[in-house]
């Protein structure tokens, strides 16, 4: 089957990386965790990635692939909308749907809750997900759209199937999608409302953030859900691309180039499906104030996260989002937050003491 054929200019366009960022392979030192019979991945040969279907029940299906490449997250940052660009590249297809959840459903192979033996969990089962149809077989490169990292938005997937993922797939791709951790969290339908009430609480002047808030925006480190892949595949498998780049229509045609040439597709000419936007602001309606989206992007435990993922992208410093929230701010101070209060504990008194304290005011209030 003939392949299209790229223009010069594409492929002028695609020898730099210039929007997508990727991983400085020597700045990475995360140790490596072995492939054990423990984690059910012993370093064998688990056969291959295509099966074809058998010729008398060719009826639509020619082959079935386990995916070449996965998007893995983050939830929330447009991993919807780039399943769909991809997907209208000739060479790329999701199979039966964008998110397979193929890891922690119980009818297929769940490795979220313990070790699985199941058929469903030879890699010919997964494969299933993924026919490539005899009026489209150009369609070779598949993938899955799953967001495997988690992060405040979901469960992130187990060190089982990481590792399922490595030792039967062991050429796969990483696609990763990251954004402000502000407008991320407030993406999110679980957290928008909390962070609507602590916009509204800064402006009673209590600057005080739940701790709760900052818990879930913890979740935001993104670096902290990397490093558990980056234990399993090489720092080279990961193409990052900043969500904020992509939402950008003037960067989006070359974003995808470098994406489908980091994965051997080729350069592709988008047109229209690139006009879609999906998932657009359905949990919120609630913007976050400049101040607000500041505050939260330059928390110092953020800013670290920042600086721990920017030390090893290739290229020097590439995410900015906490300057950047400064800048949109104008210079608006960020809020000075109070810690938030620690509940006072009592220490637990002998029962002598404890029967004198019950008699009084102060030990009828505590005990
Ligand atoms: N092309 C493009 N570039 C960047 N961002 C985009 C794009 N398309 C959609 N979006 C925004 O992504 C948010 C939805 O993300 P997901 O599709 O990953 O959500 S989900 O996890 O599948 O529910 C959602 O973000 P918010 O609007 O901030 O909620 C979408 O507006």
């Amino acid at each position: 089957m003939p392949r299209p054929r790229p223009s010069a200019l594409l492929l002028a366009a695609v020898a730099t990386a210039q929007h997508t960022l990727r991983l400085d392979p020597a700045r990475v030192r995360v140790p490596t965790t072995p492939l054990t019979a423990e984690l059910g991945a012993e370093p064998r040969d688990y056969g291959p990635r295509c099966h074809d279907e058998p010729k008398k029940r060719r009826l639509r299906a020619l082959r079935y692939c386990a995916p070449s490449f996965l998007i893995i997250g983050f939830g929330r940052c447009g991993t919807t909308s780039l399943a769909r660009y991809l997907r209208s590249h000739p060479r790329l297809t999701f199979g039966t749907r964008k998110e397979h959840f193929y890891f922690s459903r119980p009818e297929f192979c769940d490795l979220q809750h313990g070790p699985n033996t199941s058929p469903k969990c030879h890699v010919k089962a997964y494969a299933k997900q993924f026919p490539i149809y005899k009026d489209k077989p150009e369609k070779d490169i598949t993938f899955d759209a799953t967001p495997l990292l988690g992060g405040d938005m979901g469960v992130p997937a187990s060190d089982r199937t990481i590792a399922w993922l490595r030792s039967r797939l062991p050429e796969l791709k990483l696609v990763v999608l990251i954004k402000s951790p502000a407008d991320r969290f407030m993406s999110n339908p679980n957290s928008a409302a909390k962070l609507a009430r602590f916009q509204a609480s800064l402006r009673r002047g209590d600057n005080t953030m739940p701790s709760k808030l900052q818990e879930l925006l913890q979740e935001n480190c993104y670096i902290d859900k990397l490093e558990r892949w980056l234990a399993f595949f090489p720092a080279d498998r990961f193409i990052l691309i900043k969500s904020e780049d992509l939402r950008d229509e003037g960067k989006r045609p070359t974003i995808l180039n470098e994406v489908t040439e980091f994965l051997g597709a080729g350069p592709h000419v988008y047109g229209e499906a690139l006009n879609f936007l999906g998932n657009y602001r359905r949990a919120s309606n609630v913007t976050v104030s400049p101040r607000v989206r500041t505050t939260l992007n330059c928390l110092p435990r953020l800013r670290t996260c920042e600086a721990r993922l920017d030390a090893l992208i290739q290229g020097g410093t590439r995410l900015r989002w906490c300057d950047e929230a400064r800048r949109v701010a104008h210079g608006m101070r960020e809020t000075q937050l109070r810690r938030s209060r620690v509940p006072h504990m009592q220490p637990t008194l002998p029962p002598e003491k404890r029967e004198r304290a019950g008699s009084g005011w102060f030990g009828r209030r505590k005990l």
